[in-house]
């Protein structure tokens, strides 16, 4: 197996370093912090917190040559020509603070990382990593790049932060258990509706309101998570180079498949940073239908 590339293992190191402040930082910003974010969503206390903590430890990293935030407008340049083709160095997407309408109710939520070797936007094809935090009960972080897909465990011990490996290839389950589908039902398109019956007569419900804590599940116990098209949201609601793109990589990579309905997430173009798409992720065979379904 080739060597982990050590830009790579720094970003992941860095967004390893931040949970416990993250995490820490929590129980006096779960409220709102009066801004809204690029995507017109209500930006929380603890969404600025988290993105000023990563945006100034990913920009520190030598190798990082630029930075974009869901919750920012434009990309920091954090010094280096970014791309195979025209410098060395990578672009870093974050997803700060993924699942922060659970910040009120204390549920799970998440940090996403995509790592880019393309200026961005660009596709999931450019990704040379991806990873999560799940500020669960335990914190964990689930990497890939192109060796696979391994589950840590982040933990802090007098001001330093280790990661230790639990699972070191991470595969979906082949049976499927389980199934999250977001929005509301009534704005559901009928033909998503109507696989939506099926699947709930066959897998069971686990939906959370956080991407990384819903497809965690899937990624633990086989199924679909979706966040679908909507009938007057066309592009759904998560962000293709900050959740979807990431997740897609993770999932692809431990063996699944990521579909906007019709073409693989990693393929899709995008025009902006803050593009939407329709993401649908999981075992092979549920995207298969899934994407016959919608057809
Ligand atoms: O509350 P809803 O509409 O079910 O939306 C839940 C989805 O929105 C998100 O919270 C969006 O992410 P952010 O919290 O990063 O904006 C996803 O994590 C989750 O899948
Ligand atoms: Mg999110
Ligand atoms: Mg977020």
């Amino acid at each position: 197996m080739a060597s982990p590339d050590p830009v790579v293992e720094a970003i992941f190191d860095a967004v390893a370093a931040t949970a416990p402040e993250i995490r820490a930082a929590l129980p006096g910003r779960r409220v709102k912090s009066g801004t809204d974010n690029p995507s017109g969503e209500s930006v929380m206390a603890g969404d600025l917190y988290a993105d000023e903590l990563l945006g100034d430890a990913l920009t520190a990293v030598d190798g990082v040559g630029s930075f974009v935030s869901e919750e920012r407008e434009a990309a920091v340049d954090a010094g280096g020509a970014v791309g195979s083709g025209d410098g060395d160095a990578y672009a870093v997407a974050i997803d700060p603070l993924d699942g922060s309408s659970n910040l009120r109710s204390n549920n799970a939520m998440g940090t996403v990382v995509g790592v880019y070797d393309a200026p961005l936007p660009a596709t999931g094809r450019d990704l040379v990593a991806a990873g999560y935090v799940l500020y669960g009960p335990i914190t964990t972080m689930v990497v890939a790049d192109d060796s696979g897909v391994r589950e840590e465990v982040v933990e802090a011990d007098d001001g330093s932060v280790s990661r230790s490996v639990v699972e070191d290839d991470l595969r979906l389950p082949d049976d499927p258990l389980v199934y999250g589908f977001g929005g509301r039902v009534p704005d559901w398109p009928d033909a998503f509706t109507a696989f939506a019956r099926e699947i709930e007569d066959e897998l069971k419900l686990r939906y959370g309101g956080a991407m990384v804590g819903d497809v965690n599940q899937v990624l633990t116990y086989g199924g679909i998570f979706a966040y679908p098209a909507l009938v007057d949201a066309p592009e759904g609601k998560l962000r293709l180079s900050f959740e979807a793109n990431p997740i897609a990589y993770i999932v692809e990579q431990a063996g699944g498949a990521a579909t906007d309905g019709d073409t693989d997430i990693l393929d899709i173009e995008p025009e902006g940073v803050h593009d939407r798409v329709p993401l649908y992720v999981g075992n092979g065979e549920l995207v298969d239908r899934l994407e016959t379904a919608l057809d």
